[in-house]
């Protein structure tokens, strides 16, 4: 199951239970905050397939929590089952939960523990699982979310839609948009978008996760006011599809306000003054472009890091932005 965007303030985690000749025995993802984290899940359905007791070796996406948050230690769950061999795709970035890797290490009954890091034969498997966690290791370590923009561009270079269209990119490209608005937490938009387009903001290309949380739209606008130019009618529509509404007049505090909200990861759907003013703030963390053509779309992503920085957008690559 694909929990990407449905755990916020929590990282989406995912956790295989395997026996000792390598069959997956149960599995388990993190569905959202304050809900069993993926080891319980895993455990769980292990405990009920009646396979608990055969279980050898454990991956985790994230080193399992050493803390009782919202939810007891899942290092401890583990110490209590048969597993020898845990293996870990990231550490964990929160000072409060981590240390679940030494305590399994330490632990009386000699078991292995690994970070996939260590190998480089795993590197690809590796850096998916940073990918993961680095939204919410940026709002924990900087008291900011991960923020991603999303910027179309047509032949001519320009965002702006023919007269009568919101959008112009292909469906794969619009699927792969949506898969990015379901994976992030947040919207930060500007007010000449809103008034011009009357956007929706939903996910319709793919399917939404099952019951999310409030997500949050932040609108740039600095006309003043509570609402700023906000059309009364599309703010209710946007509170009736689930999202929680904010105005900020100086884009330069939207990223700790929106870190004050729980969110790991926002993206910026906004027209060409809000992305020139993204990028004069340095705000961003990487950079999806989505190039038109007579063709097949191009896509290309630029990171802070160069191109081959850390980006949690590697994680919606393969499915949808191939060529239709
Ligand atoms: N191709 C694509 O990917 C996309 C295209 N679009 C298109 O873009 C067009 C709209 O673009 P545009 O008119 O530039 O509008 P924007 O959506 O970029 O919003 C611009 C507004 O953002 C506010 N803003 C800018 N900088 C700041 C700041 N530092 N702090 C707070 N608020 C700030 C300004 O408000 P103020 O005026 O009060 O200063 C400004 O009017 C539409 O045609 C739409 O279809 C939109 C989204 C994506
Ligand atoms: N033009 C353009 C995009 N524009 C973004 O999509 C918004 C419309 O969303 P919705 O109302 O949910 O369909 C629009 O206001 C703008 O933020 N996106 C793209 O992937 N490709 C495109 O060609």
């Amino acid at each position: 199951m694909d929990t990407l965007g449905a755990t916020a303030p929590n990282p989406s985690v995912g956790c295989a239970l395997l026996d000792q000749n390598g069959t997956v025995l149960a599995s388990g993802t993190h569905p959202k905050v304050g809900a069993p984290h993926a080891e319980i899940m895993a455990i769980n359905e292990a405990h009920q397939k009646g396979v608990l007791d055969q279980v050898h070796t454990a991956l985790v996406t994230l080193e399992p929590c050493n803390h009782t948050g919202r939810t007891p230690p899942c290092s401890e769950a583990l110490l209590n089952t048969s597993v020898k061999d845990i293996w870990i795709g990231a550490a964990d970035p929160n000072p409060k939960a981590s240390g679940g890797a030494s305590r399994l290490r330490e632990a009386p009954g000699n078991r292995n523990v690994t970070f996939l890091s260590d190998h480089a034969e795993l590197a690809d498997l590796a850096e998916d699982c940073a990918a993961l966690i680095i939204p919410f290791q940026q709002r924990v370590l900087n008291q900011r979310p991960w923020i991603s923009v999303k910027q179309a561009l047509d032949e001519a270079g320009s965002m702006v839609p023919p007269k009568g269209q919101k959008t112009f990119t292909s469906a794969a490209s619009l699927t792969l948009a949506h898969r990015l608005r379901r994976a992030t937490d947040a919207i930060i938009t500007g007010i000449g978008t809103v008034l011009t387009d009357d956007p929706s903001f939903t996910v319709r290309h793919v399917p939404d996760h099952i019951g999310r949380g409030p997500r949050i739209i932040v609108v740039c606008d600095r006309s003043g006011g509570p609402f700023g130019r906000m059309p009364t009618l599309w703010r209710a529509r946007m509170a009736e599809a689930g999202f929680t509404v904010l105005v900020s007049d100086n884009l330069a505090n939207v990223p700790a306000l929106l870190a004050e909200h729980g969110v790991n990861w926002a993206m910026v759907e906004g027209g060409p003054a809000l992305l020139k003013a993204v990028s004069e703030l340095n705000l961003w963390d990487d950079w999806l472009t989505i190039h038109k053509t007579n063709t097949a779309d191009r896509i290309d992503i630029t990171t802070q890091h160069g191109p081959h920085g850390l980006s949690p957008l590697r994680l919606l690559r393969e499915k949808t932005c191939s060529p239709e």
